[in-house]
């Protein structure tokens, strides 16, 4: 794959409300469908936002095989989440097998690892995957950052095509688009209209589960260069965004999507549940972006 730009939806992993919290694979069928009816770029399966932590190695397979399934060509990208290297390696031969765009990757949480041993690390990721690789830096959940070096030395492999970048540095982010050789794509959500404007590629969002179309529409506003357009989607955008982070994601994402009578609102330990006061704020802040936003 050669052309990573676009709206990439980081899709939650359904669970239904019974006592073990099965995965829903009806509900994913249909969020998947809605994605694609609204013309996003891919999916992104076991980011963050899937809860990949909570899904056991068969479990992870099977959420990817009804992606795939339901997707009918839509690219999707897999989640490569742990901290014991064998058992990412392992995970990752599973993956290889399966036609995914894809493979994406953050630093082992926990552990540290210097700058050196990150290459070392996503270089042998990238050696040992068939799809291309994208790194996934998010220093507020792995404990360590990518640095800019570190990264540019990465862009060198022939199998490393991009970033998710929640580095949380406009510097970083500036000098990687300018860079050129990765797709540079935006992972916290409010900045993707940002990245854009920069010349990155798009963004991964958790937040376009909810409404997938508004970013998409944002994504081609922007592309034409038309800013009447895209800047009244941001502004809208940004409390809903703010709102579905109000707790951690992706309880509030899920609540939405029960609102919409797409899922259940379940999500697995170590979250809990969306609060009641948070359901209610998000409630009241897609009913605003709905009045702003003609959907
Ligand atoms: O799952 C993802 O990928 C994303 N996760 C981020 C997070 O929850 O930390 C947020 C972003 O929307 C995409």
């Amino acid at each position: 794959m050669s052309d990573w730009s676009g709206i990439w939806v980081a899709i939650v992993t359904p669970f239904l409300n019974d006592g073990p919290r099965s995965v829903d694979h009806a509900g994913l069928k249909r969020l998947v469908r809605r994605c694609k009816s609204a013309g996003v770029k891919g999916l992104v399966a076991l980011g963050s936002t899937g809860e990949p932590w909570a899904l056991d190695d068969a479990e992870q397979v099977a959420v990817l095989d009804t992606i795939l399934a339901s997707g009918d060509g839509l690219p999707v990208i897999a989640g490569l989440g742990g901290n014991h290297v064998g058992q990412m390696h392992a995970r990752l031969a599973a993956f290889n097998g399966l036609p995914l765009a894809g493979v994406i990757s953050s630093p082992p949480p926990y552990a540290r690892p210097s700058q050196p041993a990150l290459v070392q690390h996503f270089e042998r990721l990238a050696d040992l995957s068939r799809a291309p690789l994208l790194l996934y830096d998010i220093p507020y959940r792995t404990g360590v950052a990518m640095e800019l070096p570190t990264i540019l030395a990465l862009a060198a492999h022939r199998n490393i095509a991009g970033i998710k970048d929640c580095g949380g540095s406009a510097a970083k982010t500036q000098a990687l688009i300018q860079d050129g050789r990765l797709a540079v794509l935006a992972g916290e959500d409010a900045q993707a209209f940002g990245n854009l404007c920069l010349g990155g590629a798009g963004a991964i969002t958790a937040a376009a589960n909810v409404r997938p179309e508004a970013f998409v529409a944002m994504f081609h506003a922007l592309q034409r260069a038309d800013l009447p357009k895209a800047r009244p989607i941001q502004h809208a955008l940004l409390p809903l965004i703010d709102a579905l982070f109000s707790e951690p994601n992706p309880a509030l994402v899920k609540a939405a999507l029960q609102a919409q009578g797409l899922i259940a609102d379940a999500v697995r330990a170590p979250l809990i549940d969306a609060s009641d006061a948070g359901r209610a704020r998000v409630l009241q802040a897609l009913e605003a972006f709905d009045a702003q936003v003609s959907r």
